[in-house]
């Protein structure tokens, strides 16, 4: 079987280039994902936690080799990477980013990077650096991929297809309408987290308030614990289209002071905010625990699904789940979910005993 590509690159193995190396990986779309990070300790754990194959930190000319680039950054730091690895870069390379603002970034890439389509998985974690990291992670996230106007459509459809081997859902919206939009649904949620957390920092009975913080306050400001350099550089790089949402919020802040002396229209303010908050899109996650899930490389030969859940029904091992990850015409992976760790691990052993290859 033939993985869709040779040879990957991942420049900044933190959690989200850590979780796209696991997702490389574990569903077999690149025979080997090289990973780049100045941060020799970031490279360590990526081969520990088995989100690369071969890691480097220092650029050079394996850069040339790769198939795929992602750029896995803080924001900040992506036009200087950009301009870095553009000395290595070959033009038959498709580049990508996953940085949480795209107009400045795609505008710094482009002319930098041949074949560079602009992406932002929306998805993540308050968690940094890639011993966090996991597939599932982005799995069912909708996944923006940011084309200028000079993108060619084939570049932006094999961007499209590779997130969805990936398991995420892409949507194709243009740059500023992208900054625009995340402004208010990830930014402007993000400054809010730190406001709450500085009002009750700089507060005399700070450590009675924190006493009782409850499920309100730690819901409402989870993402306050993310990497701050990340989470600097995407408000900073965002500023213009996030000064206009606060500007929003203030006015709708005051309008709620107001409405304090106003018990009906504060009711009808609160359905209203319920109706919204209530029809947020369910994601599906999956439903087992990442650590019970196994990938099985099979070849496209029929009766495969049948082998497999024959082998594992006399070994008395239950499949929870399964999904067809991808399969072409040289074969692809299937993903079986358990539901404990010792039935995965049995699993595991009665394939590879049968000759599968399995992560
Ligand atoms: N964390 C999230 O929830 C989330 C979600 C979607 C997108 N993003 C975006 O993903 C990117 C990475 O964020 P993260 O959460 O994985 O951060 P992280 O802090 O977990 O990892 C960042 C990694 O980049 C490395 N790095 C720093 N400077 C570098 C450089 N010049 N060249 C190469 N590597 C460098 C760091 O050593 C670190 O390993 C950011 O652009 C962020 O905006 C983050
Ligand atoms: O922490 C999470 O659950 C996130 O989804 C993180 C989050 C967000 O809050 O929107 C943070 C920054 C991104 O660029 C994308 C996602």
């Amino acid at each position: 079987m033939q993985p869709v590509l040779r040879k990957a690159g991942i420049f900044g193995m933190g959690l989200l280039g850590g979780s796209v190396g696991l997702g490389l990986r574990e569903r077999f779309l690149a025979q080997e994902v090289h990973a780049y990070d100045p941060d020799p300790e970031a490279l360590e754990a990526a081969l520990a936690v088995g989100a690369a194959d071969r890691v480097h930190t220092e650029l050079g000319a394996w850069v040339a080799e790769l198939d795929l680039g992602v750029l896995a950054a803080p924001v900040g730091a992506l036009p200087e990477l950009g301009r870095a690895v553009s000395a290595y870069a070959a033009p038959h390379t498709l580049w990508t980013d996953v940085g949480s603002v795209k107009g400045p970034v795609v505008a710094a890439l482009t002319p930098l990077l041949p074949r560079f389509v602009g992406g932002h998985p929306m998805a993540g974690s308050e968690r940094s650096g890639v011993r966090h990291a996991h597939a599932g992670l982005l799995e069912n996230a909708v996944w923006v991929i940011t084309p200028s106007e000079a993108t060619p459509p084939e570049d932006q459809r094999a961007l499209a297809q590779l997130v969805q081997h990936l398991g995420a859902y892409p949507l194709i919206l243009p740059p500023a309408l992208h900054d625009r939009l995340v402004a208010r649904i990830s930014h402007l949620p993000y400054l809010l987290a730190v406001a709450l957390n500085l009002l009750v920092a700089q507060n005399g009975e700070r450590e009675h308030l924190m006493f009782l913080a409850a499920g309100g306050f730690r819901d409402l400001t989870r993402v306050a614990s993310g990497s701050p350099r990340m989470s600097r550089d995407m408000v900073r790089e965002n500023r213009a289209a996030l000064r206009e949402a606060l500007a929003d919020f203030r006015a709708v802040l005051e309008e709620l002071e107001a409405l304090l002396e106003d018990p009906e229209g504060l009711l009808a303010a609160a359905i209203r905010a319920k109706r919204t908050r209530d029809s947020l899109p369910i994601v599906r996650r999956s439903l087992l625990p990442e650590m019970y899930d196994l990938v099985v490389q099979v070849p496209d030969r029929p009766g495969q699904i049948a082998r497999i859940a024959t082998a594992l029904g006399e070994a008395g091992v239950n499949i929870k789940d399964i999904e067809v990850l991808t399969i072409r015409d040289e074969g692809g992976a299937i993903r079986l979910g358990f539901g404990s760790r010792e039935e995965s691990a049995r699993a595991r052993q009665v394939l590879e005993q049968i000759g599968y290859r399995v992560r």
